[in-house]
């Protein structure tokens, strides 16, 4: 049994760390293994430009704990008013290394999301031409399509269209949670890739919904049933490069999850890193958390590798029962459990 792993510095592709006084406790999180984060732009109102992912960039610049590198890569919003020189000149001064799609009213703070595709074909030309990755999450909101759905009715609607018509264009399926995006994304060009996070790893929705109703573990897409699990575990497994590590870490004050309705999103930037080392292990695939954490990332975005490393050991600790988030608390995945590794 392996005691102790050493990995490259691993990066978080995907993860919200919200505004103002959250900063504070959300960085921190985010900086102490990673080196990098892809930072959600999510905010209200988002972030649209380049003025204002740069604007954004300094207030987290202004949370990061003393001596510390982390750098955070910022992302546009996309809207239906998103212009082809919105993108460019965003990419151009490198204000934003991706723009992300919300199809409106998907998830949490996508009111002023795309309504319809076509609307951003313009600002996809100019993605496309430069090589600026498109980031999607990827569920249909149409009031008919059940929610366990929506994930798989995007591909078939939407994403395997968007694919065929911008081949060139570099796509990340971010957060996938079925079988059906890791076939789409295995058999999809070596343009488009998908990040997976540890909760959909670890848990399916019978660990949300059996025994009582448990909000915490309640993010979009929704968790899902053991079978579409189990393919997230054998795309880790598989090793395949198109696959990697994004947290989709979203943190929501306590009082705002534990509601008559909840909101969606679990916060797990307090111990990203080891949360997937036990679910690596898991699928006895430790052997594989690297290339997932460390090097895919970098090689699909065109970005250099880190070049420092991080050693965990296999040492059980207890995940504090609430954690602060500004002046508010959250309650963090695996509140009061163990996990088993830790970074040393
Ligand atoms: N994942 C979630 O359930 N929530 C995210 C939004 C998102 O990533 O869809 C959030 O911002 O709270
Ligand atoms: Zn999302
Ligand atoms: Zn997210």
């Amino acid at each position: 049994m392996t005691d102790r792993l050493t990995l490259i510095r691993p990066d978080d592709w995907h993860i919200h760390l919200r505004d103002g006084a959250a900063l504070q406790h959300t960085v921190a999180d985010a900086a102490r293994h990673f080196a990098r984060a892809i930072i959600m732009p999510n905010l209200v109102p988002p972030v649209r430009d380049g003025q204002q992912a740069d604007a954004y960039k300094a207030r987290i610049l202004g949370a990061r704990p003393q001596g510390n590198a982390f750098e955070p890569l910022m992302v546009l919003y996309l809207t239906d008013q998103t212009t082809p020189e919105i993108i460019r000149q965003a990419w151009q001064q490198r204000q934003a290394i991706a723009a992300k799609l919300y199809p409106a009213g998907a998830t949490t703070n996508s009111d002023s999301g795309v309504t319809a595709l076509e609307k951003i074909y313009p600002a996809l030309e100019v993605m496309a031409e430069l090589g600026m990755p498109l980031l999607v999450h990827g569920e249909v909101t149409h009031a008919e399509v059940d929610i366990f759905d929506r994930e798989k009715a995007f591909i078939d609607q939407q994403l395997v269209a968007l694919t065929e018509r911008f081949p060139t264009l570099k796509v990340v399926f971010e957060h996938i949670t079925t079988a059906d995006a890791v076939d789409f994304v295995r058999s999809a060009s070596g343009r488009v890739g998908a990040t997976i996070t540890a909760h959909h790893l670890l848990y399916n929705r019978n660990h949300m919904l059996v025994g009582g109703i448990r909000p915490h573990f309640f993010c979009l897409p929704i968790l899902k049933r053991q079978r579409h699990q189990q393919a997230l575990g054998d795309a880790v497994l598989s090793g395949s490069n198109k696959f990697f590590l994004g947290t989709d870490s979203a943190p929501h004050a306590r009082h705002a999850k534990e509601a008559a309705c909840g909101c969606a999103g679990c916060y797990s930037a307090h111990a990203a890193i080891e949360l997937y080392a036990d679910a690596f292990e898991e699928l006895g695939a430790l052997d594989r958390l690297e290339g997932f954490a460390s090097l895919h990332g970098p090689d699909f975005y065109g970005l250099p590798r880190n070049t420092d490393r991080i050693t965990l050991v296999r040492e059980p600790w207890t995940v504090p029962a609430t954690l602060q988030l500004g002046e508010q608390e959250l309650v963090p995945l695996r509140a009061g459990e163990t996990i088993h590794w830790r970074v040393v």
